[in-house]
């Protein structure tokens, strides 16, 4: 057992990655032992290699792995509650995502509708919740660090801690709104007056969740945790309140309103009708009666006659403006062209590759709804779910239309051999967010996958962001007289016009305030705020996610280090949801459409311009309104002058009122030290990757970090990490670093 649980999980994370070497669907634990033994020198490669890589390549890698993992559906993190926002959020964790033996807990559920609030748990209940699964194995052994990387994240390395067993534990679903509904969970949920239940999360005990030195240190400078729940802060209260009750009043700038539909820019539409097009009845009826959409967007009239006539496309358009249409229907089309019936076990024509597994379930959608006259099928594969599952859907009813992610199918062309059969009668491919999906993360698989396809066939490659070097690459999947169809243009904005964008520059130390500052400034502007706060890595969006709802903010958290269950129930509750904050790392980067986002704010460092125009991207959307707001620490500065093309504005004064400041301060204390010490990790991690745009050196780095941890997170030093980690980092021997 000594064995266990560390090394367990790190090692969990390497048979994990290298799923596709192991090819195995599902592993006992007996079995995974052994393997783990061969695996072990694996372990540094997998730890280099995935460093090495971009970043999305590797999620995807991580993410279709997770089926492999025991804990992949654990319960997950706390939510709070609030008033006003109306959708609820599931509290679920993914503890110790490779590996199995965490402390979390799942509580129980409360009434009322759908708030749930946190609960606790102790250690030994938790142990007996999950039928006396051996936990808390190597107390005070040091946590374990991979190499953390989001959707669209940062180039590289940024890192990420995956760590023993905690103890701590929390769950339980609260009560109901306007006091309906108990919420009594466990021992300590309880129900509150307004805004459904709310519960307690309890420090637990040290053992496995992060160093010793660094658990001792940060023992005594934490103070102590209360064990009242985490009221609704006053202040937030006032501040829903606020915007909730001023039904008449009109929009702060009535031009910018997102929420209107109409206005926004009509240049979105064309006049052009869908049923000008020699389209199938079908698809005719679908768009009109069920989508409701008569006219085409630019993309659509500008690349459908190409797409149609069975040539090869790239294509570049806004965000937001409809290029998912834009592909679905000449694809379907030209399923259609070949005539004949359907056959009981038909060929995948048309295969749409995403990056995210959002993405791919919102492409999903909308092909079901542009087929649902149609007598053919599309079907979804995606890393986080059941690998078996897909594997028993895809053979009892095969789809002409398969949309995926590309480490899943992957996983499938080697382990399923129906499904490189059934590619051979590949008619288009479709690969969205091209320039991500060619870039170096992901060009392996793709290029890997290019080899099972039949050369004979359309290829379709959309994005918004098509930058120069793409051309190049994207030879690998196109035909030399494919067609470029570009309906921005260099010379124009990249940006769609609608959208106000502006930048602020804080300093670190200030940054949480002036998120708080910046939310309550929308909220009080905007009745129906619906928010994204999309920050640089897995943990920060956590620890931002963790520290808002606990101060109860109406706020939901979507990151890679999720279950892919909790990413799905966030990403639709966010989806139908309004009045409400998403904090969000890059896996909600790219394509994913919800509705009347009324706001973006960017916290730190886009990996680079097309980043920032794609998370941007995520308001405005559907010609509507939206704002923008990029908030950058003074020495991120530089990246100003990669968008000097692009209109941002200065911010206005972000002042940090005391009462933000207590709030914030509140927050901090509440949240546990794990969470701290992964934030700190992750930045680490993060900016390691900047250091030369920066123009800092590895001690200067480690210099900010150790800033971060003491002055932004409240450490009293920063902690220890393993000597592994900082030799993965290519840290070793910089000055400033505590080594375990
Ligand atoms: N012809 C149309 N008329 C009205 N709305 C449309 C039309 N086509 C698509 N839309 C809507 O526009 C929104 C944006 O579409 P979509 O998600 O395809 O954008 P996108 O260009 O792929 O964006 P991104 O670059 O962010 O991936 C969706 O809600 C979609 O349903």
């Amino acid at each position: 057992m000594a064995l266990c649980t560390s090394q367990l999980q790190f090692a969990n994370a390497a048979l994990a990655s290298c799923a596709s070497l192991s090819r195995t669907a599902s592993f006992s634990s007996p079995m995974l032992v052994a393997r783990l033994r061969v695996l072990g020198p694996l372990r540094s490669l997998w730890s280099l290699s995935n460093s090495l890589v971009d970043p999305v390549a590797a999620a995807e890698r991580l993410s279709s792995s997770a089926a492999y993992t025991s804990s992949s559906d654990q319960p997950s993190t706390m939510s709070a509650p609030w008033p006003g926002a109306g959708t609820s959020q599931d509290g679920r964790n993914t503890q110790a995502r490779y590996g199995g033996d965490s402390g979390s807990s799942r509580g129980g559920r409360g009434g009322g509708r759908g708030r749930r609030g946190g609960g606790t748990r102790t250690i030994e209940q938790e142990r007996s919740y999950h039928g006396g699964r051996p936990q808390m194995q190597n107390p005070g052994r040091g946590y374990q660090e991979n190499f953390e990387q989001e959707g669209n994240g940062y180039g590289r390395n940024g890192a990420g801690v995956e760590r023993g067993g905690n103890g701590f534990g929390r769950g339980g679903r609260g009560g109901g709104r306007n006091g309906r509904g108990s919420g009594m969970v466990e021992e300590r949920g309880n129900g509150r007056a307004v805004g459904g239940g709310s519960g307690e999360r309890k420090r637990g005990p040290p053992g496995g969740s992060m160093s010793a030195a660094a658990v001792q240190q940060h023992q005594r400078r934490a103070p102590p945790v209360s064990r009242r729940p985490p009221a609704q802060s006053q202040l937030i209260d006032e501040t829903l309140s606020e915007s909730e009750g001023e039904e008449d009043r009109p929009a702060v700038d009535a031009e910018r309103s997102t929420t209107g539909g109409s206005g926004g820019n009509p240049a979105f539409i064309t006049e052009t009708r869908f049923d000008s097009f020699n389209l199938s009845p079908p698809t005719i009826k679908a768009l009109h009666e069920d989508l409701g959409y008569e006219k085409m967007t630019v993309v659509q009239e500008a690349t459908l006659p190409a797409c149609l006539d069975g040539k090869d496309v790239l294509a570049k358009a806004k965000t937001g403006t409809g290029k998912t249409l834009g592909f679905l229907i000449p694809a379907i089309e030209r399923i259609l062209a070949r005539g004949g019936r359907r056959s009981s076990n038909p060929d995948i024509e048309v295969l749409v590759i995403s990056p995210t597994r959002e993405l791919a379930q919102q492409i999903e959608a909308e092909a079901k709804a542009l087929l649902k006259y149609h007598p053919l099928r599309s079907e979804i594969i995606f890393g986080g779910s059941n690998i078996n599952s897909d594997r028993r859907r895809l053979e009892s009813q095969p789809a002409e239309i398969l949309i995926c992610t590309p480490g899943r199918l992957q996983d499938h062309l080697d382990n399923t051999p129906s499904v490189p059969q059934r590619l051979k009668g590949l008619k288009v491919l479709i690969l969205d967010e091209a320039d991500n999906l060619l870039n170096m993360g992901f060009r392996p698989a793709i290029e890997k996958i290019l080899r099972y396809l039949p050369g004979q066939r359309q290829t379709l490659l959309f994005s918004a962001t098509i930058p120069p070097q793409v051309h190049t690459v994207s030879k690998l999947a196109l035909k030399p007289n494919h067609a470029f169809i570009d309906t921005v243009g260099e010379e124009t904005e990249q940006t769609n016009i609608q959208v106000k964008q502006s930048y602020a520059v804080i300093p670190l130390a200030d940054q949480i305030g002036a998120t708080f500052h910046i939310l309550r400034q929308h909220i009080r502007e905007e009745r129906n705020f619906k928010v994204l706060v999309f920050l640089t890595t897995a943990r920060a969006t956590q620890l931002y996610a963790q520290l808002f709802q606990g101060i109860g903010f109406p706020a939901l958290e979507i990151h890679s280090r999720k279950s892919q269950a909790a990413r799905t129930r966030t990403s639709e509750e966010f989806r139908k949801g309004s009045r409400v904050v998403l904090f969000t790392s890059d896996v909600s980067a790219r394509g994913v459409d919800y509705p009347d986002v009324s706001m973006v704010l960017q916290v730190g460092l886009p990996t680079d311009k097309a980043q920032y125009i794609h998370r941007l991207g995520r308001t405005a959307r559907a010609g509507k309104e939206g704002e923008g707001i990029l908030m950058l620490a003074p020495y991120e500065k530089y990246f100003l002058k990669q968008v000097a093309d692009l209109p941002l504005e200065q911010y206005g004064p972000v002042p940090i009122e005391a009462d933000i400041r207590q709030e914030v301060q509140r927050g901090m204390s509440r949240l546990e030290e794990k969470t701290l010490v992964q934030a700190y990790v992750a930045w680490l991690g993060f900016y390691n990757t900047f250091c030369k745009n920066l123009g800092w050196s590895k001690a200067d780095l480690v210099q900010q970090a150790n800033f971060y941890a003491t002055e932004c997170l409240g450490m009293s030093e920063p902690p220890a990490l393993l000597r592994r980690t900082v030799g993965m980092m290519g840290l070793k021997g910089v000055p400033g670093l505590r080594i375990e």
